[in-house]
């Protein structure tokens, strides 16, 4: 059973299409949805179209992931459904009460320690400063941060832990919406699965409700509900994969195998020019 009351029995699940229309024929469950995007269209300058009839809502406490050929929009998308910008044509309605950004730049304040960057986020929320203290204590312990850590600042940081340091301060603010654009590209595989686990435990325990972004096909995978294929020239949703598997059922067999056959779909070998898919090279 999927986290919004979906199930979904057969394991060799295959991707659907999208219709132009947007997501309206794909089945999705009767809760008020968290965020709802219909962007009929996007252009950052008039001779260019960027995003063309994407459509997605998000469930409360539901995982989507896009992926999708570099330059295709995903990022465009991510933005626009946070509210950072408007779309050219199209609305987008969120419900969510604390909403955390997590960029694919980690956006670290260079004159800030790490302890003052990770608290960041408190900055015009009243939180009280115990509770700020115990917060900062927790983030630290989850990232694997020193003391001696927290007194540093970003330069004197690895890339990995600048990036949980940005993964810290979204997480903080407690968010019941995380946008998410490629967070976990700068760690190792032990450290990415530390922070998979992370994440999908302020899913379960808070239903958040996550929006990412990644280039890594088994990464979606292992952590969503469904995953959206976005095309390019303009930006569209092209494919959807649901998962159908609960997180903790979700074995590197499993997921090994749903990645194939998502990535043996016609369109999308084609998309990501995968055709000879079992070659490495
Ligand atoms: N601020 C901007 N001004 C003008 N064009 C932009 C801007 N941001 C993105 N674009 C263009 O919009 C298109 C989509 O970019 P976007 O970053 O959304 O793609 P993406 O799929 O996230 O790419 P990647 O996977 O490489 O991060 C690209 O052609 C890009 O050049």
């Amino acid at each position: 059973m999927l986290r919004d009351g979906r199930t979904m029995f057969d394991p060799k699940q295959t991707p659907q299409s999208i219709s132009p229309e947007g997501e309206q024929s794909i089945p999705v469950s009767q809760s008020v949805p968290t965020l709802s995007v219909s962007i009929k269209e996007h252009r950052y300058n008039p001779l260019e179209q960027v995003l063309d009839q994407c459509a997605l809502s998000v469930q409360p406490g539901e995982v989507v992931s896009l992926i999708g050929p570099s330059g295709c929009g995903k990022s465009t998308f991510l933005k626009l459904a946070a509210g950072l910008s408007d779309p050219s044509d199209g609305q987008v309605n969120c419900k969510a009460s604390e909403t955390a950004i997590l960029f694919q730049e980690h956006r670290l304040l260079p004159w800030k320690t790490l302890a003052d960057n990770m608290k960041f986020g408190f900055k015009g929320r009243k939180i009280p400063a115990e509770e700020q203290i115990e917060r900062l204590e927790v983030a630290a312990e989850n990232m694997g941060f020193s003391r001696a850590d927290l007194d540093k600042y970003p330069s004197e940081l690895s890339g990995g832990m600048r990036q949980r340091a940005a993964i810290a301060r979204a997480l903080m603010i407690e968010p019941d919406l995380l946008f998410l654009d490629e967070p976990f590209s700068a760690l190792d595989v032990g450290r990415r699965r530390e922070m998979y686990r992370l994440l999908l435990g302020v899913v379960k325990q808070r239903r958040c409700t996550v929006l990412m972004v990644t280039h890594d096909v088994f990464e979606a995978l292992s952590l969503s509900d469904r995953v959206l294929v976005m095309a390019a020239n303009p930006g569209r949703f092209l494919k959807e994969m649901p998962v159908p598997f609960r997180s903790e059922e979700r074995s590197r067999a499993l997921v090994a195998d749903l990645e194939q056959t998502l990535l043996q779909d016609e369109e999308v070998a084609k998309l990501f020019q995968m055709q000879d898919w079992d070659r490495v090279l």
